[in-house]
């Protein structure tokens, strides 16, 4: 399982000086939504420029226009860019395309999608499926991901799967065993941290206890 590190709310400067300090325990580096929408496009450039040898995942989360969010993303070095599973389907049928053609990830975000719909967007076989409890869901309502209703879907599944949402130390190994997923994308728990370095050298440590790898 690889460890997504989720950079938002902060400046790139400190984004980039934060992920110095935890890069030998992580693997994806994820340019935050909220660090696109304050900075643009070039907070994606220059932490690519930074870490040249990670995969970088652009959460631009897109709901429409996607050819030109997905080709912009991917010219500013974006290995992987975020899609919402609520979206209409020309949306992200049109990610994958433009995906393709610069040999690159779409990640869907199961974000509020319904059983149905989750079942429909696990067609899109190339692609990474998040599940996702919210910001939104974490600091207004109290929730985290705990895994409680994916696991049958999931399990069955042979599709990628990422988890994010309030993932803790305490959460992670549940997770693993419930889900299965290929990335633990985990922000605050990292990034909020006294010791960010202590912090993700712990969670590389209990990943390395599940696997047993
Ligand atoms: O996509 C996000 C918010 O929409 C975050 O990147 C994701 O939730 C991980 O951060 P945290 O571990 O702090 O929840």
């Amino acid at each position: 399982m690889k460890i997504q590190l989720a950079l938002d709310r902060m400046e790139i400067g400190d984004a980039i000086q934060l992920t110095r300090l935890v890069e030998n325990s992580i693997d994806w580096i994820e340019v935050g939504t909220s660090l696109i929408k304050e900075y643009g496009v070039s907070s994606i450039k220059e932490i690519k420029k930074a870490f040249p040898t990670k995969v970088i995942v652009a959460d631009i989360k897109t709901i429409d226009n996607a050819r030109y969010e997905f080709e912009m993303c991917f010219n500013a070095g974006a290995d992987v860019a975020t899609v919402m599973g609520v979206s209409p389907y020309v949306t992200i049928d049109t990610c994958m395309e433009v995906a393709r053609r610069f040999d690159r990830r779409v990640m869907i975000d199961l974000l509020n999608t319904s059983e149905e719909q989750k079942k429909e967007l696990m067609n899109y076989s190339e692609a990474i499926f998040c599940d996702h409890v919210s910001k939104d869901e974490q600091e207004e309502s109290g929730s985290r991901n705990l895994g409680v209703d994916e696991g049958l879907l999931f399990a069955d599944s042979t599709r990628q799967i990422a988890i994010a949402g309030g993932i803790t130390l305490e959460s992670l190994a549940a997770l693993k065993q419930k889900l299965n997923p290929s990335v633990a994308i985990i922000g605050s728990a990292i990034t909020q941290a006294k010791d960010p370095a202590d912090a993700a050298a712990k969670f590389k440590q209990v990943i390395f206890h599940v696997e047993g790898v």
